[in-house]
């Protein structure tokens, strides 16, 4: 199986933490199935004595045996059950975090590379997946061999040759079943892990572009997509359900050998008189009664490709690699500021190693305390320069700095002090206007709250609303027009109060005279704070103290030239005196 040993690297990773309580939870196991296999023992004999009308008296024993194994039996299944599910949880614990961690470590392009749907499956489905590894992959193998192994030492106490004989028929058990099992259902569950993966990224693709896909008439296309995975699934479902009918079929098999092996052997040592008529009742029925601890093999066997296959899933996500799952020792130091807010130099990144450079060579810095835009061709990368700056994408090579500091020694938390980005489609949340102003600033009042909606022009538009503040947004903020949802997230942006704002098209959905107040209050933050704003908007362009332009040269190479309308390169007069002369035919400083 591809990939197997890495997937159970990572399990056997999480289970070592809680190694001792699943130890006794497998101990419990073992005890609950000799009682059951023991109740067995003794209820046959007493019957069986019994009916070859023993005295009462010499039954006590059997009497007393039968209460204490029915109630071992059932305490030990209980305690059994408490110590396994308390081991799971804190398995369960484990991994949920370590999953967060993992995301939280990731790239931001990497994760929305991904997709929603799968990462939704990873986080949730594949890590219930995993719930079960224990339970039924871990523990069921270990008890079956502990229980094979005692009954067998049990009857081999009677005599060697039924020992032998009960080893060799539950080993048939132990062995062919999960064999036949793996056989007939090989790769079947890692397919039906991917298969379930795709149909839930499927549905929420479907959910999220319902109205588009109506709009477009191809919801009939959607949903034979939809229907081809869930055909995958049920087909995998199919191979599954056979294999472990075939290796349930084994049990069966098993279990009708076992008198047809032993009463051979038993019969004769009856006939020799070393054993009694109830004994050999007990001899043929303890190694049926032992066939219990064999019933959850084939099970095990199918919860070992999914478990496989979503810890596979899970690694990939970075789960289990050091650099996720490590806690990030960054520095906290925030160093004097320098001239420049920001500060590329030879700047080079690209997504995917198989992808061609999306920024390449790329130098130029944001003089403190201006208000610059970025403009370009479409795919030149200024959405992802910005993201690089607020995201730590952490792919790139060459410099990148902000306020002197290199991104890369940046930890999260200094970053977001640092710089507040919007992006082109800014995510809101189905809660209310408050709650997602709040993100930015948990603690801030209501004054402040309306001063950053002021700033974003905002004032009018919550006077409107029936709740004000407290109006709900509704998933992915839909109840709100494109404007309206592009303000709210500039609002929360000016809330966080970082002397470095990136904003992406902010005002590509509004109207002039809406652009106009925006602009001018995002002008009166400077010199205060730092604005760099990608835009084409004219009113933008015309009050910005600084203008880059980002092209798209070669394919794939990319410049940063100012707009030569609004700053020669030899002669930077008037609003640009602030900038820096040129430092290389690709390093302009505002
Ligand atoms: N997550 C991603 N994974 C892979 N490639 C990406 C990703 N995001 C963007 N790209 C690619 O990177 C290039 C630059 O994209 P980017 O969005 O930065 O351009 P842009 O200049 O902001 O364009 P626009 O003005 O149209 O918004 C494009 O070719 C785009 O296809």
């Amino acid at each position: 199986m591809q990939d197997t040993g890495s997937g159970m690297g990572l399990l056997w990773s999480w289970m070592r933490v809680t190694w001792p309580r699943l130890a006794v939870a497998a101990l419990l196991g073992t005890l609950t199935i000799a009682s059951s296999v023991a109740l067995t023992a003794v209820s046959a004999g007493l019957i069986c004595h019994a009916a070859l009308r023993v005295p009462l008296a010499e039954l006590q024993l059997a009497i007393v045996g039968v209460r204490f194994f029915g109630l071992c039996r059932a305490g030990l299944r209980y305690l059994e059950r408490l110590v396994s599910h308390s081991a799971t949880f804190a398995l369960l614990a484990k991994m949920r975090t370590g999953c967060y961690r993992a995301l939280e470590a990731m790239r931001p392009a990497q994760l929305r590379s991904l997709g929603r749907g799968d990462v939704l499956s990873r986080v949730v489905s594949d890590v219930e997946t995993l719930e079960h590894f224990y339970l039924r992959v871990v523990a069921p193998p270990v008890i079956a061999l502990a229980i094979t192994l005692l009954t067998s030492a049990l009857l081999a106490g009677w005599s060697p040759a039924l020992g032998l004989r009960s080893l060799a028929v539950l080993g048939v058990g132990l062995v062919l079943a999960p064999l036949l099992t793996w056989r007939l259902s090989r790769g079947a569950g890692a397919a039906e892990v991917q298969a379930r993966a795709s149909l839930k990224a499927a549905w929420v693709d479907t959910l999220q572009g319902a109205g588009d896909l109506l709009l477009l008439g191809a919801q009939e296309r959607m949903r034979a997509r939809t229907g081809q995975e869930l055909k995958r699934v049920q087909a995998a479902q199919s191979r599954i359900a056979s294999a472990e009918g075939a290796g349930n079929a084994v049990g069966v098999l098993v279990g009708g050998l076992i008198p047809l092996v032993l009463l051979p052997v038993a019969l004769d040592l009856v006939r020799r008189g070393d054993l009694g008529v109830a004994d050999l009742v007990m001899m043929v029925l303890v190694p049926i009664a032992a066939l219990e601890a064999l019933a959850g093999l084939p099970l095990a066997v199918q919860s070992l490709g999914h478990s496989l296959a979503a810890a596979r899933r899970l690694q990939a996500l970075g789960l289990g690699a050091g650099g996720a799952e490590a806690e990030r020792t960054l520095t906290h130091a925030e160093g004097a500021p320098g001239p420049f807010a920001l500060e590329a130099c030879e700047l080079r990144f690209r997504y995917d190693a198989e992808q061609p450079w999306v920024l390449e060579g790329t130098s130029f810095a944001v003089r403190t305390g201006t208000f610059a835009v970025l403009t370009g061709e479409s795919g030149a990368g200024k959405s992802t320069l910005l993201h690089l700056l607020a995201e730590a994408q952490a792919g790139h090579e060459g410099e990148l700095q902000l306020a002197g500091q290199d991104v890369r020694d940046l930890d999260e938390e200094t970053r977001r002090r640092k710089v507040a980005l919007v992006t082109q489609s800014p995510h809101l949340f189905n809660a209310t206007l408050r709650d997602n102003l709040r993100l930015a600033r948990p603690g801030a009042t209501d004054a402040e709250l309306h001063r950053a909606a002021d700033a974003a022009c905002l004032t009018g538009w919550i006077a409107s609303l029936p709740d004000g503040l407290d109006s709900w947004m509704g998933e992915e903020g839909l109840r709100l027009s494109g404007g309206e949802r592009q303000r709210v997230a500039l609002a929360r942006a000016l809330l966080q109060d970082t002397p470095l704002l990136l904003l992406d098209e902010p005002t590509a959905e509004l109207d002039t005279e809406t652009e106009q107040h925006v602009l001018a209050h995002l002008k009166a933050l400077c010199p205060q704070r730092t604005v760099l704003m990608v835009t084409h908007r004219p009113a933008a362009l015309a009050c910005a103290d600084v203008t880059f332009r980002m092209e798209l040269g070669g394919g794939v190479r990319m410049d940063c030239l100012p707009v030569e309308s609004h700053r020669p390169l030899e002669d930077p007069p008037g609003r640009h005196e602030g900038a820096t002369p040129r430092q290389s035919p690709r390093t302009f400083y505002s």
